[in-house]
């Protein structure tokens, strides 16, 4: 009468992962009530429709189930959109992607790049000058660019730090590079709300943070106050770097 196979076995354990991905997703972004709320209304419309079957409330919750499902994309299109796009960058994914993107290799940001860059944070290091540089590697970045203003030129460690400069009319917010060029310069990045983020660490680490959240970008600080080069990584700080560490992360992470 029961026939229990192999298949329900693998159906269970589906469901059970994906509530508990589900559970994990709402933690992280402090909707846990929510999540309780969910699980205890679906509990009470199985139980008035189908236990005790009372059909006009059941009808009126069959109703309010239908229109919740967009409810719920409306209220998490945030947490709907970093799942996704964590699924997407997922790193069997993304070499899946790679062997199939037009990359073109004359484009890709280089040896003779990097070293402007890397020589630009560490006069600005000294000189105790903010900075705050984004390196786009696959995810585009043209919604940040289109924030500030586009510059498209050659990469120049003289024009990043002029750029940078505290007087300039362009230091403030980010810069971006993508494709061996400096793109725009006074870009806004969105800003992490992650709770481990260094207390002493203020809004400019924290747009970094975003940036590396939210893509495959690679950002690169340094602090105004303490000039200390720091890179953001996949949500993930490289702090206190030396020129010569950033200067291997940068050709380790952009494949040079
Ligand atoms: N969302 C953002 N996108 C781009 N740049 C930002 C953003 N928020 C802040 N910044 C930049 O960071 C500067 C403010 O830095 P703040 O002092 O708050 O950060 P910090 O991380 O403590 O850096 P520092 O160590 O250099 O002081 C702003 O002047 C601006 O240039």
């Amino acid at each position: 009468m029961f026939n229990f196979g192999i298949k329900d076995f693998i159906d269970i354990f589906c469901v059970a992962l994906m509530l508990y991905y589900i559970y994990r997703l709402m933690k992280e972004s402090r909707s846990l009530n929510v999540f309780i709320g969910i699980l205890i209304f679906i509990i009470m419309w199985l139980f008035v429709s189908q236990v005790l079957e009372m059909r006009l409330l059941g009808s009126i919750m069959d109703k309010l189930v239908s229109v919740g499902v967009i409810a719920i994309i409306i209220l998490f299109q945030e947490e709907i959109r970093k799942f996704l796009y964590n699924l997407g960058t997922h790193h069997k994914v993304k070499s899946i992607v790679r062997l199939f993107s037009s990359g073109d290799k004359k484009d890709k940001v280089d040896m003779e790049s990097i070293m402007p860059i890397v020589m630009a944070c560490m006069n600005m290091s000294k000189g105790k000058v903010g900075a705050l540089i984004v390196i786009e590697r696959l995810t585009p970045l043209d919604d940040i660019v289109e924030t500030g203003d586009v510059i498209d030129a050659n990469i120049n460690q003289r024009l990043i730090e002029n750029i940078f400069f505290k007087n300039s009319p362009l230091h403030d917010g980010a810069m971006v590079i993508s494709k061996k060029r400096i793109r725009a310069a006074g870009c806004i990045l969105p800003v992490s709300h992650n709770f481990d983020i260094p207390k002493e660490l203020g809004l400019r680490h924290r747009a970094a943070m975003g940036i590396s959240q939210d893509s495959d970008a690679i950002a690169v600080v340094v602090s105004e106050e303490t000039g200390r080069i720091s890179v953001a990584l996949r949500g993930q700080f490289h702090l206190r770097l030396s020129a010569e560490q950033l200067e291997s992360i940068l050709t380790r992470e952009l494949d040079l």
